[in-house]
């Protein structure tokens, strides 16, 4: 059995890994850790360095700035860690790379194969349109989201520029003063609203033709699910910082 520490146990998230892990037959949570304390079918805690039950791993759905403390706590403890929170500043992501070179540490704004994927088919399809057509991304999350626009979006947003040379600057939203779109820009939308899990949609719009690639969670049990591959995945790993392109070329 994988026994698991859940940081973030008592939040919407917490709650689809704890349903996850009662359909798995590999895995046990041996302790959660949360602001909150309410009452679980395991010990909470309020920070991973006060928890007593031996771990194999930590799988996170908590807030950005819960990320600095859950980093340092898990390399003192020798624990590899799955970080699912979004919204990190420049200098929490900073903090999990420079802690990655002590424990194995798998960092993913999106926990669903059909995200990854659909990351693969848009860098594509950015390399053949991106000249000829303006690429702009819409993301739409439940009205309880705290950051804006969502981990994913950025994360999408990143790897068109990655792949086309940082051609790309990100235009968040637009608004009466905004004027006319450059060419150079990469819209980035966000819509929140009652309880939308989660849809991406990327728009390649060019002169009489348009592309739209869309994903749509229908629930929150593919993140879950997700999220206990990359930890029986880190299990055993080398220190480094791993993604799901990770997971997904080693099969
Ligand atoms: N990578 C992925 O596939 C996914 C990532 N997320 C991200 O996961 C995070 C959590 O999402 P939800 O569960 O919907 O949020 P939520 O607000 O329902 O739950 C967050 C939980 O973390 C706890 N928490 C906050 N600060 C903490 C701290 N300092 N220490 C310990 N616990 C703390 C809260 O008390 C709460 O119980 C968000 O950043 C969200 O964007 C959500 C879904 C999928
Ligand atoms: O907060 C959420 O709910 C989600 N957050 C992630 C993000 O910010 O990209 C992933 C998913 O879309 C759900």
């Amino acid at each position: 059995m994988i026994r698991l520490i859940l940081h973030g146990c008592n939040g919407k998230m917490g709650k689809n890994v704890i349903d996850a892990v009662k359909n798995s037959s590999k895995f046990t949570i041996v302790a959660g850790v949360d602001k909150i304390n309410s009452k679980q079918d395991f010990p909470v805690y309020s920070r991973l360095k006060e928890v007593k039950e031996p771990a194999d791993v930590v799988i996170d759905f908590s807030f950005h700035t819960a990320i600095p403390q859950l980093v340092e706590d898990a390399a003192e403890l020798n624990l590899p860690v799955v970080i699912a929170t979004t919204g990190l500043d420049a200098k929490e992501e900073a903090l999990v790379l420079e802690k990655s070179a002590q424990i194995p540490i798998f960092m993913s704004a999106n926990m669903s194969l059909g995200i990854n994927l659909l990351v693969k088919l848009v860098t594509q399809a950015a390399k053949v349109l991106y000249e000829n057509s303006d690429i702009e991304i819409i993301e739409k999350h439940h009205n309880q989201k705290l950051d804006a626009p969502s981990g994913t979006a950025l994360m999408i947003a990143k790897a068109i520029n990655d792949t086309l040379g940082n051609t790309f600057n990100f235009t968040y939203g637009r608004n009466p003063s905004s004027g006319k779109r450059e060419k150079n820009e990469l819209g980035i939308h966000a819509i929140r609203g009652g309880t939308i899990v989660g849809e991406h949609e990327v728009i390649f719009a060019g002169r009489d033709e348009v592309l739209e690639i869309k994903h749509t969670a229908q629930s929150r049990a593919v993140f879950a699910e997700g999220a206990l591959k990359a930890a029986e995945f880190i299990i055993g790993k080398q220190p480094k910082l791993y993604s799901m392109k990770d997971l997904l070329e080693e099969g």
